[in-house]
């Protein structure tokens, strides 16, 4: 069967590849006091709010009706002590927006020189992303950059955009600027875009070029000697020390591999890594369905399985968190079963 969202398609990859070129420039050019503090205490830049205004602005041009459930507000840009910021952002969504166009981007998509908008405008359009999710219908998810301090500390982050129907993930697009296109050459080109649409697979090709060295995902079948784990630079994040008694029980010998953001699951699924493993650290954090909606749907396209750390399937329909889910776990089909028996061995023995 072809497929029904060939638009969709379209334009997500449009959003987050002019988000991408923006949150490049950011970081080039960032300068003190353009960052804010939220008030579960992670940092927020003028690269999240503006990148939230530049997709959220391209999905109401097509797609009006459609709700989003994005990350960020707009609500501390709107006072005057922070109106630097709001400027900021302004500016550089204005910059994105207006950028000529590619081969493939419409105009009718709210791009090109013409597409300048008022900063009411913009502000508006951060706050598109409100919406508080749900079971039924057409909505999109957006973390306009996923590992804010991996982007602060140069790192992995990952503009994050899903589309979803009836609670289902149909489109999968992330860009990742710092990953490198090569995982066999670390110190080589960076710069990834990763799509996956249900049904018809997963790919990576190269950010600056979509036509250079597009490739089909596949997570290789389970293998002892190259299984390790993929998790949180953040220790506040992923629990460390669960983790590493998981990995003990499997036996597994390497090191695991820390890394920011979902770029974790674009890893996972070009093979560079075992298994995704996010351990609750037990400060009742609940999971937000922009930090795992794009990413599940390439690790299953490319073969692979996700659920939280009971075996149960993520459920993106309960509203902005995975609320019934407890941690997760995404591997290949053989790898991921492992990891599950071994957390249920690792919480038996620390229930004894
Ligand atoms: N306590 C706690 N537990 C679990 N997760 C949390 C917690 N606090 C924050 N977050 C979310 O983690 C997102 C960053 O993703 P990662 O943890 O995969 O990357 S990192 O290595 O920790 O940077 C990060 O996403 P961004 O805010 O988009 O960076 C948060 O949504
Ligand atoms: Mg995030
Ligand atoms: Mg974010
Ligand atoms: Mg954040």
């Amino acid at each position: 069967m072809s497929n029904p969202y060939i638009l969709e398609k379209r334009v997500a990859i449009a959003a987050v590849l002019r988000a991408c070129s923006l949150t490049s420039a950011v970081f080039n050019n960032l300068v003190k006091g353009e960052k804010l503090t939220k008030d579960d205490k992670s940092p927020v830049t003028v690269g999240d709010f503006a990148a939230q205004a530049v997709v959220n602005t391209i999905l109401a041009h097509s797609f009006p009706d459609d709700p989003i459930v994005g990350e960020e507000d707009s609500a501390e840009l709107r006072g005057e002590s922070n109106s630097n910021i709001r400027d900021r952002v302004v500016g550089l969504a204005n910059d994105s927006l207006t950028a000529k166009l590619i081969e493939g981007e419409q105009p009718a998509w709210g791009i090109g020189p013409s597409a300048s908008h008022s900063a009411d405008d913009l502000l508006d359009a951060i706050d598109r992303g409100n919406y508080g999710g749900g079971r039924t219908g057409r909505m999109w998810t957006l973390d306009p950059i996923d590992g804010t301090k991996g982007f602060l500390r140069g790192e992995q982050y990952a503009v994050c955009l899903a589309f979803l129907v009836d609670s289902k993930v149909q489109i999968g697009v992330m860009g990742c600027p710092n990953l490198p296109i090569d995982a066999a050459n670390p110190d080589g080109r960076r710069g990834c875009l990763f799509v996956a649409v249900r049904g018809h697979g997963a790919e990576q090709c190269s950010l600056s070029n979509l036509h250079e060295h597009p490739i089909p995902l596949r997570i290789p079948p389970y293998s002892p000697s190259t299984f390790n784990l993929l998790e949180s630079v953040e220790s506040a994040h992923s629990s460390h020390g669960f983790n590493e008694r998981v990995s003990t029980a499997l036996g597994i010998t390497r090191q695991p591999t820390r890394m920011d953001s979902q770029a974790k699951y674009c890893a996972l699924a070009r093979g560079d890594g075992g298994v995704y493993l996010r351990t609750p650290t037990g400060v009742g954090y609940v999971e937000k369905i922009w930090d795992h909606a794009s990413g599940s749907l390439l690790v299953e396209e490319a073969g692979g399985v996700i659920t939280d750390m009971r075996g149960e399937p993520l459920d993106f329909g309960l509203g902005r968190t995975l609320g019934e889910n407890f941690g997760v776990v995404a591997a290949g089909k053989e790898g991921h079963a492992k990891v599950i028996a071994a957390i249920k061995k690792v919480k038996e023995e620390a229930s004894k």
